[in-house]
């Protein structure tokens, strides 16, 4: 079995008095593509905030390659090899695509340089001068993407990132993801659209009221798949 890259054991968490995560249990094993689902308000977004640091209110453990995270500082959290694509996408508006992609600065070796990333994303190459302003909601998602690989984070975590987009988008979305788990990279996301979590997961679980309540192989989807659909309401 490969090495597990995410634990995270009995995680307690939320904003002010309200707790939202009741004790969520997760790994994520090197080189798997893990797919979040769950009604809205299930805890999902807050799970991504807690393992990434943003979420301050947390207890329990969440262990990154052996190494525990609760209690370190959220840069040092960065510099471990997270790469965090969140729903809001965070592009800098005021900056150029390509100041965008040059910011966040190289944290381990075996990021993809320019000339790479805009391989794998040419529009964002004829884009390279436009002001984040100006971008699509597609051309948004993809330069948060492109911005995480470039650091050499190994780990990436991306929160719904076909949400609003058209399928047409969403494919691509989709065959940049194949490339990276192609390349070994390891993958955590929340996703509500079932085809395209097919597409890439190889492993899902489902988050119910702060806690997993269900994990579930990519091969067992088909046979799940109506049931989760009236479950989800998606
Ligand atoms: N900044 C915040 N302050 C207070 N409560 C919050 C905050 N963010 C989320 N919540 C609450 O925490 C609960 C879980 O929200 P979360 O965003 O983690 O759910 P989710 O499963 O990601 O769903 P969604 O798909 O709607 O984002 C919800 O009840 C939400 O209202």
């Amino acid at each position: 079995m490969s090495k597990i890259v995410l634990k995270v054991e009995g995680l307690h968490g939320g904003y002010g008095d309200s707790e939202v995560l009741h004790g969520v249990d997760l790994e994520v094993r090197r080189g798997e593509t893990l797919s979040m689902l769950g009604l809205n308000g299930a805890g999902k977004t807050t799970t991504l905030r807690a393992i990434t640091g943003l979420l301050k209110r947390r207890t329990g453990s969440i262990r990154l390659n052996g190494a525990e995270l609760i209690g370190k500082p959220i840069h040092s959290i960065a510099r471990q090899g997270i790469g965090y694509v969140p729903e809001e996408r965070g592009i800098f508006a005021a900056l150029t695509v390509e100041e965008n992609l040059l910011l966040p600065p190289a944290i381990a070796v075996g990021g993809l340089d320019i000339k790479e990333i805009y391989q794998l994303f040419p529009n964002l190459k004829d884009r390279s001068r436009s002001a984040g302003t100006k971008l699509s909601g597609g051309e948004q998602q993809m330069l948060a993407i492109a911005r995480v690989l470039r650091t050499g984070a190994q780990f990436l975590i991306l929160d719904e990132p076909t949400e609003g987009l058209a399928p047409v988008i969403i494919d691509r979305i989709g065959d940049v993801l194949t490339y990276l788990k192609e390349r070994g990279m390891t993958i955590l996301l929340v996703e509500q659209n079932f085809s395209f979590a097919q597409r890439v997961a190889d492993r899902f679980v489902v988050m119910d009221h702060g806690v997993i309540a269900d994990t579930f192989l990519s091969s067992e989807l088909g046979d799940r798949k109506a049931a989760l659909q009236a479950q989800l309401g998606v």
